[in-house]
């Protein structure tokens, strides 16, 4: 009975495609990472067509994908538990909070939630400044000298920020970027995000069986991860240890700056040792890579874009002058516009391009969407719906973010909606923020050679051009491929020149 309300669910949002005896439609990610982020958004473009609802079979799984704000809206706040794909993930991250089942979920979030608090958040500002100062300095290596990957930067700048922040250790990946803990992550969210869109690898047994060599590095790139992390909750618990050693005996000054690892070490009810490595993990792995990418995105667009960059650069100019002091809590919410260019950034190419949810009791979208189906919430799509963004909501054009407010609150999502949506948003917006002015009060950051000929060519024809012609350009989209998490399939190369 209920396989027959999802196969009659599944036939009225059905896809242009036919769907396969025991691969359903996911014949369809067959290919690269490229191939199959290009399918997820041909699927998301069916979906608009289509009133944002389209059926998708995931081998014998009846997924809804989902590009409407509205529905997403209301999916988000009743369908709190992630769906069985995530199980891969699961793996790495046991119940940490960000798939674990509802019940282990709440508590922890409740327990997280005020590490997020302003006060906290302002005393890492410290912290994003000295580190993105120490990336501007990394990066005069490749200043003029041509088209180069801004990736390995950012990334390491997160990762040292992220780490010094939330786990209180200086990781130095910035001066040292060989650091196997790094390259076992790298490995395992490769290797889940292909196997996600392979049904027919999900069963344990048959993975090992057929990918023996991808199973065996998944496994050893978990046991990298899990000693590591293990080493540092040790050595922080010895460490509070003795300080509070210390300051029972002599009154000493406690610092500051509370990390996020030792706020949960010290948390009434407290964790436990595999609660502390699952939780540090998730905020590691969900706060490292996601702003790198949403950090990259903006770099690329900024080249692209030169009249947007030098909005940015005058702003900074305004809030900063010629002083190279370093940024502050105050200086950061005063960045207006750079803050539209990041979300605009971030509309365009999220770096969670979508979230999956499962319904565990029948829910009312339009129709009614059955216990037991999984949900795709396409973020991706929901940002370029046009009955929300416009005509031109494929255009590059951050001003909008500044005339008028959302049309509907999901409609800019990239840090998703409702009660488990990000915590890290305002965390992210200031790391990013602190990076970006960083880098461009130091650099003009410039396109790739090839493109850059042309850019040229057209800044200097660019007065004559109407708008529509302006409005064209803009548009052009960036190839962008599936790793866990969207990025550019070009490595988000760019060319840099001093400005100082
Ligand atoms: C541009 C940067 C970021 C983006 C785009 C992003 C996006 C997301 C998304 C889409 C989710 C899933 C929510 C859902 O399933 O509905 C999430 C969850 C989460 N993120 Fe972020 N994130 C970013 C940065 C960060 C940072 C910097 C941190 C921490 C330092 C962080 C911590 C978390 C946590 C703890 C969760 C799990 C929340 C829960 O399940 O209650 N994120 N993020």
């Amino acid at each position: 009975w209920k396989n027959r309300r999802l196969r009659a669910l599944a036939k009225q949002l059905a896809p242009r495609s036919i769907a396969l005896p025991f691969v359903g439609h996911a014949y369809r990610f067959l290919g690269d990472d490229e191939d199959r982020m290009e399918m997820f958004k041909r699927i998301g473009r069916e979906a608009l067509e289509k009133s944002g609802l389209l059926s998708h079979w995931q081998g014998n799984r009846l997924f809804i994908l989902v590009a409407d704000p509205e529905a997403a809206e209301i999916l988000l706040k009743s369908c709190l538990d992630k769906d069985d794909v995530t199980k891969f993930f699961r793996v790495l991250l046991g119940n940490g909070s960000i798939f674990a089942p509802v019940s282990i979920w709440r508590p922890r979030r409740k327990l997280l939630a005020p590490t997020f608090s302003q006060k906290n958040l302002n005393s890492f500002v410290e912290v994003f400044s000295r580190q993105s100062r120490i990336m501007v300095d990394q990066l005069r290596s490749a200043a003029g000298k041509g088209t180069f990957s801004v990736w390995k930067y950012l990334t390491a700048y997160t990762m040292d920020s992220v780490c010094e922040t939330t786990l209180g250790i200086k990781m130095n990946v910035q001066q040292k970027p060989e650091q196997p803990f790094l390259k076992a992550f790298e490995n395992c969210c490769r290797l889940d995000a292909k196997r996600i869109c392979q049904p027919w690898l999900y069963n344990d047994k048959i993975y090992k069986f057929f990918c023996p060599a991808n199973f065996e590095l998944h496994s050893h790139s978990k046991e990298i991860i899990w000693s590591f992390m293990d080493k540092i909750i040790a050595s922080k618990r010895e460490y509070l240890r003795k300080e509070k050693l210390e300051s029972n005996s002599s009154q000493k000054c406690k610092q500051d700056l509370k990390t996020f690892l030792e706020l949960l070490i010290e948390s009434p009810g407290g964790y436990g040792s595999v609660e502390l490595r699952e939780e540090t993990l998730v905020i590691v792995l969900a706060g490292t890579d996601t702003s790198a990418v949403g950090t990259a995105f903006t770099t690329v667009m900024l080249a692209k874009y030169p009249d947007v960059q030098e909005k940015v650069y005058n702003e900074l100019q305004e809030v900063f002058g010629d002083s190279d002091r370093p940024e502050t809590p105050e200086d950061l919410p005063r960045l207006k516009y750079l803050e539209a260019v990041i979300k605009e950034t971030l509309r365009l190419y999220p770096p969670v391009p979508f979230i999956v949810r499962q319904v565990k009791k029948d829910v009312t979208v339009r129709l009614t969407l059955v216990e037991g189906c999984g949900l795709f919430i396409s973020i991706w799509s929901i940002h370029r719906n046009p009955r929300y963004w416009g005509d031109d909501a494929e255009l590059f054009r951050p001003e909008r973010f500044l005339d008028t407010p959302l049309s509907h609150p999901a409609a800019f999502m990239p840090f998703s909606h409702g009660p488990r949506s990000c915590l890290g948003y305002q965390y992210a917006m200031m790391s990013m923020k602190a990076a970006l002015s960083a880098l461009l009060r130091r650099y003009r950051v410039l396109p790739v050679e090839e493109n850059n000929k042309m850019s040229e060519a057209e800044t200097g024809s660019r007065e004559a051009k109407n708008k529509s012609s302006e409005a064209k350009n803009r548009s052009s989209e960036l190839r962008v491929k599936f790793d866990v998490m969207m990025k550019d399939v070009n490595d988000f190369e760019i060319q840099l020149d001093l400005r100082i």
